[in-house]
């Protein structure tokens, strides 16, 4: 895959999500880095966004449940450098109905080099890295040489 150089901007599109039994955890975590977080732009699935913005008293864009599409609404976003980073604490222990949707959220989070936290310890070193608070240069798949190479397919 050809990838072309891209930036991210110094406040970072954040995308928070948790299944119902990691749901207590990520309220936590998020009370607990309330300070960073706040300098973003936080983006949820719609119960996860609910219940963090409830707690934390901060805007946050919420988008569809996740049973009901919303870790695909967030997955389209990764296709539009729309979302920079993703912290996503699924359950481990439990099997979802839509499962394939957050299988599909993590491929696609790796097509296009996006950030993914699935736990906390990886959220903790996320949440302290200088590059949250600094324009950040990454690759991303190139779109259009991509299409390009497909299309002058003999
Ligand atoms: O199920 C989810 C992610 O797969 C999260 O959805 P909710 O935030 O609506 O609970």
């Amino acid at each position: 895959m050809d990838m072309k150089q891209i930036e991210m901007p110094e406040q970072k599109r954040i995308a928070l999500i948790a299944h119902d039994n990691m749901k207590q955890d990520l309220l936590d975590w998020t009370q607990k880095n309330l300070n960073t977080l706040r300098q973003h732009q936080l983006y949820a699935t719609g119960t996860t966004g609910h219940l963090l913005e409830n707690s934390l008293q901060i805007p946050i864009t919420k988008l569809i449940s996740g049973p009901l599409g919303g870790d695909q609404q967030i997955g389209a976003m990764l296709t539009e450098q729309k979302i920079d980073i993703i912290v996503f604490f699924w359950d481990p222990f439990e099997p979802m109905p839509h499962d394939p949707d957050v299988k599909a959220l993590l491929r696609v989070a790796a097509v296009w080099n996006v950030a993914v936290a699935c736990s906390r310890s990886s959220a903790d070193f996320m949440i302290s890295s200088p590059l949250l608070s600094q324009k950040h240069p990454y690759s991303v798949p190139d779109y259009e040489s991509y299409l390009q190479k497909r299309l002058n397919k003999p």
